[in-house]
């Protein structure tokens, strides 16, 4: 179990952040941001409003089919909590998107789909940003980031990440402490990149156990072994952990240039 935190102080820390990181730093007027229905998504959006204004934060609800309905209303919910009334959330479907790559690029995997799914709302959201004068609040959170699970260029594509310095034990303790319903705060997390798809399943570890060995080794500074002894979990799962984070090290910085050899003549 990861220790408590005080959230209000987390809360009110994260929206002075990301006040002045939108105001001043990058001097735009507001942010858009991708509503999933999903409790990162839900968390980043409510600290946004607090601290943009919900006049400036744009939600945007990015449909394809294997997003289930209640995942919309969720993120209506979402939207209407933030301050943003029904008219204002843009809904668009990116199916048929989809299928227009579909005729292009012929038979997919449902990763390379699923990817691209990502990818094609990543363009949408940098658009509007663009439109609104605005940036894309990302919603990535630690774990996410951590082991990498998350779509390079796709939901990875974004300006800034408010939630990124939490752990999703944190986000969904976060969600209850913004008086969102249980329902959203504890939904099992998932991508909806193709149908019944779900990331605990697909990672094939649960969160909590990813925050632990995360919260081991990266803020107690704890050697593999340490964490185990700790913790009482496998130096088997320990090490698929960090398999994880090593092997998308590529995803967590900007592309390498290949410096050339250069010579002045
Ligand atoms: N060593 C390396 N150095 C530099 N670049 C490298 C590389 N290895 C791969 N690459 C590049 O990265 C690409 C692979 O990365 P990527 O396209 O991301 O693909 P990948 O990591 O294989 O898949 C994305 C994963 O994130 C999960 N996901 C996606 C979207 C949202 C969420 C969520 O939680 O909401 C989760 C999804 O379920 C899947 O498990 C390769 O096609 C290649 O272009
Ligand atoms: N149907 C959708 N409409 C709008 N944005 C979406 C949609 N699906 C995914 N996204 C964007 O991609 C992000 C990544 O998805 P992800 O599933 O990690 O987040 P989440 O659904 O908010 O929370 P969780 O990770 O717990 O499922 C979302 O937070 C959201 O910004
Ligand atoms: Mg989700």
């Amino acid at each position: 179990m990861l220790p408590r935190i005080d959230l209000e102080l987390a809360r009110k820390s994260i929206v002075e952040g990301l006040k002045n990181y939108v105001f001043q730093v990058a001097g735009k007027k507001g942010g858009v941001i991708g509503v999933s229905g999903g409790v990162d998504s839900a968390v980043a959006a409510l600290l946004a409003a607090e601290a943009l204004g919900s006049e400036n934060l744009h939600p945007v609800i990015l449909p394809s089919l294997a997003t289930p309905k209640e995942d919309v209303e969720d993120a209506f919910l979402v939207a209407e909590k933030a301050g943003v009334t029904r008219e204002k959330v843009e809904v668009i479907e990116i199916e048929p998107i989809l299928r227009c790559f579909d005729k292009a690029l012929g038979p997919m995997t449902h990763m390379e789909r699923g990817n691209l799914a990502a990818r094609v709302r990543m363009s949408i959201l940098h658009q509007r940003a663009y439109k609104y004068n605005s940036i894309v609040i990302g919603t990535g959170d630690k774990s996410e980031l951590l082991i990498g699970y998350f779509t390079k260029y796709g939901d990875g594509g974004v300006d800034v990440l408010p939630i990124g310095g939490l752990y999703k034990t944190y986000v969904r303790q976060m969600a209850l402490h913004l008086g969102l319903p249980e329902r959203i705060a504890f939904k099992p997390s998932s991508p909806r990149l193709w149908p019944d798809h779900e990331a605990e399943k697909e990672i094939g570890l649960s969160y909590e156990i990813i925050d632990e060995i995360l919260f081991g080794l990266f803020d107690k500074r704890l050697k593999p072994e340490e964490v185990s002894k700790q913790t009482g979990i496998s130096m088997e799962i320990i090490q698929r952990v960090i398999n994880m984070h090593l092997k998308t090290d590529h995803k967590r910085r900007p592309p390498p240039v290949i410096e050339p050899v250069i010579r002045y003549l």
